[in-house]
């Protein structure tokens, strides 16, 4: 399968997005913009519900509506029933109805309020002290009223004061990302519940600083928490009336046990109230017929919390301690990524370098031959049905996956595509028949290990069909040989993609005349293709020794992999395809040149490898460990793993197309296109560049999208410099070009949107209104 399709699917920045948790960096006043939008929307939907009944103000209104969570029925509830006065006050609860009508409509859709009596369990403690009401209310230490949000506000800036030490020295700059890898701080005692001796150090205002901050937790959902019964039936009032100075008697100390929940109260039903002892009394807190209630030291880790731990030393990966060191830019967000997925999942590891001497490893692998092939052509040439057919052949794939995509083809009417479908995985490429992207593809051979680089031949794709060339050591030409197809494909794709990649420096092309089977085999057609097609490619620049052809049929299966037995073809004495693919001379590896890996695709590697890479090795050598330099983001990152042919490894070496899982990289700096280069030597990031250009159609001085691999980017054709000879590369004089025909080699100036990595010697690839009109060579 393509590695293209089987990794991709993880948008980071709508999963970043996604995250909700612990984000305060946009937070205004202690509320987030999208809090306030929900706020506003909410308040709008409160007020048409409401109409004339109510003469509510915005704030009790936007306090209901932050209690509830947003939810408008149930705000309006509440604030009709506050207006109605109907809500029982708590002295005249009726003993048993421990929740109270508005936390049963609160659960009323939930299943488990259906609980039978008798599995009821039984709570016997009551609440400690008395919960916060219904909508908190303000502190009136200042002597006016606030409403919960003025107080949420004033208690994340008193929470921001509160940062503990070891944040203090934290840059003031800490992105969402690094809060997402932080360790959660709530996994830390509570100090309220602590009997540590820092607490009771702390001054009362210290302490009551705490408890305010700790009252106002990021919002993600409703809690049972935020909504105690005495709450519901209650009018807002002031919260921090209701609680005990935690500084004060020191009772909350003495009394870690947490009052029940409404989930749990609604859960136990009425036995809670009916077996609570009076409140307050050291009965209600220590009943001795309370089988599991013991008091629990909350500075010591919870049960869950050992067998968490437990289980995670079971694995490896999760070698406490391993984390990788703190980076010193402190927004690295894959670092935080990284953190954050491992905070649910598994440790980290750090990674070591290992000093190897790669090019020493890669002499004693004798590894085979490696190959990159691209596979181009007019669209339905028959490129996709001709690589299915040869991985069916060689037995890549078996015979009931091509059963399957058989029925499933002909199922939409596209049987004769069932072969082309082991390439085209996208649906949208089955249902339309049409490659759109890159597949990449591997089989071996005796000798070799060949890469399949499946291009889109639609004109609509050739961005795509050109980042696989950038990849391929030599191309297959596929051309239809069926009467009438070879013509427009001619007039189509054809000398297109070949010229394309010539440009990109590809010098070697097997010419698959396909389709034979659709012209009886004839010799004559095949002929005339060779003839027009040879005379083609050498005045495009291949010479004749690197360029070969054969005849076959892909649907078939004729001289794919097993020589044609159709007595049409009997005039062909020549090899299968698959000879002529083994035929090509091993690729000269740039090894001791400065790495350079175009970045082909940026995807979650896994768990444990939440941000990676692909491409291939254009130069140079990598190992795991390796720091290395992303441009143009100018970022470091950190080889965390390799996969090689989806492989592990611990090195790679130019030629092999590679995974890289980083750490210590923020994903917003890395972007297809981007290189990977070492730090000590960065490829150059250039806004303005000096390229020879082969013109392709009319160039003047315009707009163009410079492409190379899978780097697209804008820019201007300002200056045509000089046009040149196409023999000699010279100038030639007296001739100061306004204008480039097509075939015309000139060297022209370009001016980019931003700055692009690239370096002399690049080969580019310009367009202009969805046609290619040249190709050249940075100078
Ligand atoms: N008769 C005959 N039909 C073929 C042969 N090879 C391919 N076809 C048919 O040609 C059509 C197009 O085949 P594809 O393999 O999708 O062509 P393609 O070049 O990959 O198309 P794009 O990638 O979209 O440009 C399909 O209906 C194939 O069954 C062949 O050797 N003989």
């Amino acid at each position: 399968m393509s590695r293209h399709k089987l990794v991709k699917g993880l948008d980071l920045d709508e999963e970043l997005n996604d995250f909700d948790g612990g984000v305060e960096d946009d937070y205004d006043d202690g509320v987030s913009a999208e809090d306030k939008e929900q706020l506003r929307q909410g308040l709008i939907r409160v007020r048409e519900v409401i109409g004339e009944n109510g003469d509510f103000t915005d704030k009790e209104i936007e306090d209901s509506l932050w209690h509830y969570y947003y939810d408008v029925d149930k705000t309006v509830n509440y604030l009709l029933s506050q207006k109605a006065g109907s809500q029982p006050k708590k002295s005249k609860k009726k003993k048993g109805d421990a929740v109270g009508t508005a936390a049963k409509d609160f659960f009323k859709d939930s299943p488990w309020l259906n609980i039978p009596k008798e599995r009821c369990g039984e709570i016997l403690i009551e609440p400690l002290y008395p919960r916060g009401r219904l909508l908190g209310g303000a502190s009136k230490a200042d002597g006016a009223p606030k409403s919960k949000l003025a107080a949420l506000a004033a208690a994340r800036k008193r929470k921001e004061n509160l940062k503990p030490e070891d944040d203090q020295d934290a840059p003031s700059s800490v992105t969402l990302l690094d809060r997402l890898g932080a360790k959660p701080r709530a996994r830390k005692p509570d100090p309220q519940f602590s009997s540590s001796s820092s607490d009771s150090q702390r001054t009362p205002a210290e302490q009551e600083k705490t408890t305010q901050a700790r009252k106002y937790p990021a919002r993600k959902s409703p809690s049972a928490e935020a909504l105690p019964a005495e709450q519901l039936t209650e009018a807002p009032s002031n919260a921090s009336e209701d609680l005990p100075s935690s500084g004060g008697d020191g009772e909350l100390e003495r009394t870690p046990a947490a009052a029940p929940s409404v989930f749990a109260r609604t859960i136990f039903g009425p036995s809670a109230e009916s077996h609570a002892p009076a409140h307050g009394s050291a009965d209600s807190r220590m009943s001795k017929s309370l089988e599991y209630h013991t008091e629990f030291d909350f500075t010591v880790p919870s049960p869950d919390d050992v067998v968490i731990k437990a289980q995670s030393t079971k694995r490896p990966a999760q070698k406490p301690g391993k984390q990788p060191a703190p980076q010193a830019n402190n927004d690295r967000s894959v670092n935080a990524i990284a953190h954050g997925v491992e905070e649910v999942a598994i440790e980290d590891v750090r990674v070591r370098r290992k000093n190897l001497d790669v090019l020493a490893e890669f002499g004693k692998l004798k590894a085979k031959n490696a190959a990159n092939f691209v596979v181009i052509g007019h669209v339905d040439a028959g490129k996709s049905t001709l690589m299915g057919r040869l991985l069916y052949d060689l037995k890549v794939i078996d015979q009931r996956t091509l059963d399957r995509y058989r029925k499933e083809a002909e199922r939409l009417g596209k049987g004769s595509f069932a072969l082309a479908w082991v390439l085209d995985q996208g649906t949208e490429e089955r249902n339309r028949g049409v490659t759109i992207d890159i597949a990449m593809n591997k089989f071996e051979t005796e000798t070799t290990s060949f890469t399949i680089l499946d291009a889109p031949g639609h004109r609509d794709f050739i961005p795509n069909m050109i980042a696989g060339a950038s990849q391929a050591d030599f191309a297959v030409l596929v051309i239809d040989a069926s009467t009438g197809n070879f013509e427009s494909g001619l007039k189509g794709q054809t000398k297109e993609h070949a010229l394309l990649v010539r440009s990109m420096g590809v010098q070697r092309i097997v010419v698959a005349v396909n389709k034979l089977d659709t012209v009886a085999w004839s010799q004559s057609r095949f002929d005339e293709i060779t003839q027009q097609i040879s005379a083609f490619l050498t005045t495009a620049g291949f010479q004749s020794k690197n360029l070969a052809f054969i005849p076959c049929a892909g649907l078939t299966g004729d001289n794919i992999v097993h020589k044609t037995t159709d007595p049409n073809a009997s005039w062909y004495t020549g090899p299968p395809l698959i000879s002529l693919l083994e035929s090509s001379e091993p690729v000269a590896r740039a090894l001791e040149k400065p790495l350079r890996l175009t970045i082909d695709d940026i995807f979650r590697g896994g768990v444990q490898n939440p941000l990676s890479i692909s491409g291939r090795l254009d130069a140079g050598t990598i190992q795991v460990g390796d720091t290395i330099l992303v441009m143009p983001a100018k970022e470091t990152a950190t080889i965390k793993s390799i996969e090689v042919d989806s492989a592990p490894s611990d090195w790679a070496v130019a030629g092999q197309n590679l995974i890289l899982h980083l750490s210590d990289i923020d994903p917003k700096y890395l972007k297809s296109g981007d290189v990977i280069c070492p730090p000590s030597a960065p490829i150059p990031c250039l806004t303005s560049l000096t390229v020879k250009v082969l013109a392709f159609s009319h160039i003047t001085p315009m707009h163009v999208e410079v492409l190379k691999g899978r780097l697209h980017a804008p820019g201007r054709v300002t200056k045509l410099l000089a046009e040149l000879d196409k023999a000699s590369g010279n100038v030639v004089k007296g001739k100061k070009p306004r204008l480039l025909k097509p075939g015309a080699v000139a060297r022209v100036l370009l001016e980019m949107e931003e700055a692009v990595p690239l370096e002399q010697g690049g080969r580019v690839v310009l367009r202009a209104g969805g046609e290619t009109v040249g190709a050249g060579l940075v100078e």
